[in-house]
């Protein structure tokens, strides 16, 4: 990769951060936008993001600064990594500093409250491009192991063959295996999807309820998901790969997962309100529920994890009466 390959990143956040580090390393020159001053000087001065991602060594190639025109400006590629709720207010800021022709690159794994637009949809929306330049990259990509370069594989799609490439060659280095997949509604479902079935895991661990609820969760909400991807136009086998089972398999079993964690708060019993205030980082699935759930009733697709969810969550249904009544729903194939 030609390092005459700019990129700019905004959000300093742990995945926003670690992900330019990827394409430093892949030989891009890179800017971070970060919303604070005082973070991007640190970025700058230390090469490290002491407040998210303490201890990693940042490249020399990568710099940071909370102006977004001298991140956006001459970028090949212009990457998003803010919670998802926040990104239609920050990107209508952004636009009209974007450099032409930059292809968008969404990292973001949710679905917006009210529209329940994908992330890739709303970038369109408010950008004003074409599907064509967007692009979305998911997998089992947890940021903290990233940055210390431990391998993993992930997924570019884009609807346009060619950009998925370029960005597949962006951002491929030797800890990081990019594959290309035109199934952007797929992908993006997928990782949206499995923060859901993340915090419902959690809650399960929490509650001690063993790894044989975990392998049913898991299964379970891999087949919600892909219900919903059909319905949705989806291709059934993205959900089989890297952005749904890959993802599902990583966020469940780690506690470096914050909606894992948030589940699992949940499910030793502290109330929403205790859960949130130890939460530093964004658990993009607390608020995605809603409208995944949202989502799924537009669409006429039963989605009983994630009503679970929605129900212990945001209507403070007790974990215990859920699981109950999860388990006593009327007998059914398992192919329905
Ligand atoms: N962390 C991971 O392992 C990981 C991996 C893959 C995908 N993702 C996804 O990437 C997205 C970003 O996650 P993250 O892990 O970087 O989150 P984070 O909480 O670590 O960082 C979020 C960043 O957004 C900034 N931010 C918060 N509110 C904002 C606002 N209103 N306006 C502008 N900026 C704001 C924060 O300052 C921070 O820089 C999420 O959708 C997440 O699901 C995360
Ligand atoms: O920490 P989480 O739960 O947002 O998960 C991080 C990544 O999405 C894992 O791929």
């Amino acid at each position: 990769m030609s390092e005459s390959v700019r990129a700019a990143v905004f959000g300093t956040g742990s995945w926003g951060t670690a992900f330019g580090m990827v394409l430093a390393d892949a030989g891009c020159g890179v800017t971070l936008w970060a919303r604070r001053a005082e973070l991007a000087d640190a970025v700058n001065s230390t090469r490290t993001n002491p407040d998210y991602l303490p201890g990693v060594e940042l490249p020399e190639t990568l710099r940071a600064t909370a102006v977004p025109a001298e991140a956006a400006r001459d970028a090949d590629f212009t990457v998003l990594a803010v919670p998802s709720q926040t990104l239609r207010a920050n990107l209508a800021a952004w636009a009209p500093l974007l450099a032409p022709d930059t292809v968008l690159v969404s990292l973001m794994k949710g679905v917006e409250l009210g529209t329940t637009m994908r992330m890739s949809e709303v970038v369109e929306d408010v950008a004003g491009v074409g599907r064509d330049r967007v692009a979305v990259v998911t997998g089992p990509n947890l940021a903290r192991e990233i940055a210390s370069r431990m391998p993993a594989a992930a997924v570019v799609a884009c609807t346009d063959e060619t950009v998925a490439r370029r960005l597949q060659a962006a951002c491929h280095t030797p800890y990081f295996r990019p594959y290309t997949n035109p199934d952007v509604v797929g992908c993006e479902l997928g990782g949206a999807v499995k923060n859901v079935i993340g915090l419902a895991v959690g809650i399960a661990d929490g509650m001690g309820l063993g790894d044989n609820a975990k392998g049913s969760l898991i299964t379970r909400g891999l087949a919600e998901t892909t219900r919903l991807g059909l319905a949705m136009g989806a291709d059934p086998l993205t959900f089989a790969g890297l952005a749904g089972l890959g993802d599902l398999v990583a966020t469940c079993s780690s506690p470096l997962s914050r909606n894992h964690t948030f589940g699992t708060n949940l499910g030793r019993g502290m109330t929403l309100q205790e859960t949130i205030a130890v939460t530093r980082q964004t658990a993009e699935g607390v608020k995605s529920c809603e409208s995944v759930l949202d989502l799924a009733r537009r669409h006429g697709v039963d989605m009983p994890i994630t009503e679970t969810v929605v129900a212990i969550v945001h209507e403070g249904k007790p974990p215990v009466v859920a699981v109950k009544e999860l388990m006593s729903r009327s007998a059914k194939p398992e192919r329905h």
